[in-house]
C-alpha cells in the first residue's frame, strides 16, 4: 500500500540559482544583513523533511549567485535546463530557487520562452534561512506543493511567495524589507495553505504553450538597456546607451510614461538611427502606459510597454528582437504578452 502511494508522488526537480533563500547571517537576529547565495541544494532539501510528503524531489544546483548579478547567459542557461527537464517524462514539475531582486525578470522570461504546461515554480525568500521567522522554508514547501499538483498546469510560470500564488507575468517585488514583498497590480492567482493550492483566477495573456517564442531557437539576447526619468532629467544616459550599442532602450518614465521635453528631441533621433524606443512608467503601483497619452507614440514611431514595469519591459523586448525589428510587431507583442 504504502510503496502504492509513494510511486503516485509527482516528481519535481528544484534548480538552485542562489539569493537570499539560500542565504546565511552571522546570527539569528539578522534579518537583512547576511550573504545571499550560500547554501546548497542539498541542504535547503534536507532542511525540510515534509518534502518528501509532497513529491518526489531531487535539486539541482544550477548556478550560486545573489540575484542583482544574474546575467543574460545565466538567463539563457536556466532557461535551457529547465526546457530540458519538462521535455523529460520523468519530470512532472520544477521549482526554481532565486534570489528575489531579479525574480521577476526570470519568472517573466521562462513565462515566455518554456514550451511546457508542466508546472514552473519561482521561488525566493525575503530572509536567510539562519533568520529568525525565516521565509524561505514555507516559501519552498509551498513552491514543490503547488508543482507537483496537477491544478498548476498550463497557468504559465508561476511564483510562491508569502502563502500567495502569483502569475510570473504579473508578479513584482515592491518593498525590500518585508515577507510580503510580492504584489501583482492584478491580485493573485491563488494561495497555498498547508500544501494545497485554491484557485481564484487565470492568466489572461499569452505564455508557455501559446507563446510564438521557444528558448530552442533562442542563441542569444540582444543588448535591451533602461533608462530612468525624474525631474531635471537630461539625455546623456540614453546617448550613452545607445553609443554602446543597446538595440532598444527601455524608458522607465514618470506617471504615464512621461518623457521629458529635454529628453524627447534625442529619442527621436535615437528611434531614426534604428534604436527601439520603449515608453514604460516606473510608478511604485504598477503603470499603466497607451499609446498616443502623453506622447505621439505613432508619429515618433515609438512602442509602449502598457502594464510592464520597465524591467519586465527589458525582457520582452529582448526576447521580442530575437523575432523582429520591426516596431508594430513589437508592440503587438506588448498587447499580447
Ligand atoms: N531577498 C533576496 O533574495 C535578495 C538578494 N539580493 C537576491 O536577489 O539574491
Amino acid at each position: 500500500k504504502e510503496v502504492e502511494t509513494q510511486t503516485k508522488l509527482a516528481n519535481v526537480v528544484v534548480l538552485a540559482t542562489g539569493g537570499t533563500i539560500a542565504g546565511a547571517g552571522a546570527s539569528a537576529a539578522n534579518s537583512a544583513t547576511y550573504q545571499a547565495a550560500k547554501v546548497g541544494i542539498e541542504q535547503l532539501i534536507a532542511g525540510i523533511p515534509e518534502l518528501s510528503k509532497l513529491a518526489n524531489v531531487r535539486g539541482e544546483q544550477v548556478m550560486q549567485i545573489a540575484s542583482e548579478s544574474i546575467t543574460n547567459e545565466n538567463l539563457l542557461q536556466l532557461g535551457r535546463r529547465v526546457s530540458e527537464l519538462a521535455d523529460s517524462k520523468d519530470v512532472d514539475g520544477i521549482v526554481i530557487t532565486h534570489g528575489t531582486d531579479t525574480l521577476e525578470e526570470t519568472a517573466y522570461f521562462l513565462n515566455l520562452v518554456e514550451k511546457t504546461d508542466k508546472p514552473i515554480i519561482v521561488v525566493g525568500s525575503m530572509r536567510p534561512g539562519t533568520a529568525m521567522s525565516a521565509d524561505g522554508m514555507l516559501n519552498l514547501y509551498n513552491a514543490v506543493a503547488v508543482a507537483s499538483s496537477k491544478e498548476a498546469h498550463g497557468k504559465g510560470v508561476l511564483v510562491t511567495m508569502n502563502d500567495e500564488i502569483q502569475s510570473g507575468r504579473d508578479v513584482s517585488k515592491m518593498i525590500n524589507i518585508k515577507t510580503e514583498a510580492f504584489k501583482s497590480p492584478w491580485g493573485p492567482l491563488g494561495m497555498v495553505v498547508e500544501g494545497k493550492s485554491y484557485w481564484f483566477r487565470l492568466p489572461a495573456k499569452r505564455h508557455t504553450m501559446d507563446s510564438e517564442f521557444d528558448i530552442k531557437n533562442i542563441k542569444s539576447l540582444p543588448d535591451v538597456e533602461i533608462a530612468y526619468s525624474y525631474g531635471n532629467v537630461g539625455d546623456t544616459a540614453y546617448k550613452a546607451l545607445a553609443q554602446s550599442g543597446a538595440k532598444a532602450i527601455i524608458h522607465a518614465g514618470t506617471g504615464n510614461g512621461s518623457v521629458s521635453s529635454r529628453v524627447v528631441p534625442a529619442l527621436q533621433a535615437l528611434r531614426k538611427d534604428g534604436v527601439q524606443i520603449i515608453r514604460s512608467s516606473h510608478v511604485n503601483a504598477g503603470g499603466f502606459v497607451l499609446r498616443n497619452a502623453e506622447q505621439p507614440d505613432d508619429k515618433y514611431d515609438w512602442v509602449v510597454a502598457h502594464d510592464l514595469n520597465p524591467q519586465k519591459a527589458r525582457i520582452l523586448t529582448m526576447v521580442a528582437l530575437t523575432k523582429t525589428n520591426d516596431s508594430k510587431e513589437l508592440q503587438r507583442m506588448f498587447w499580447e504578452y
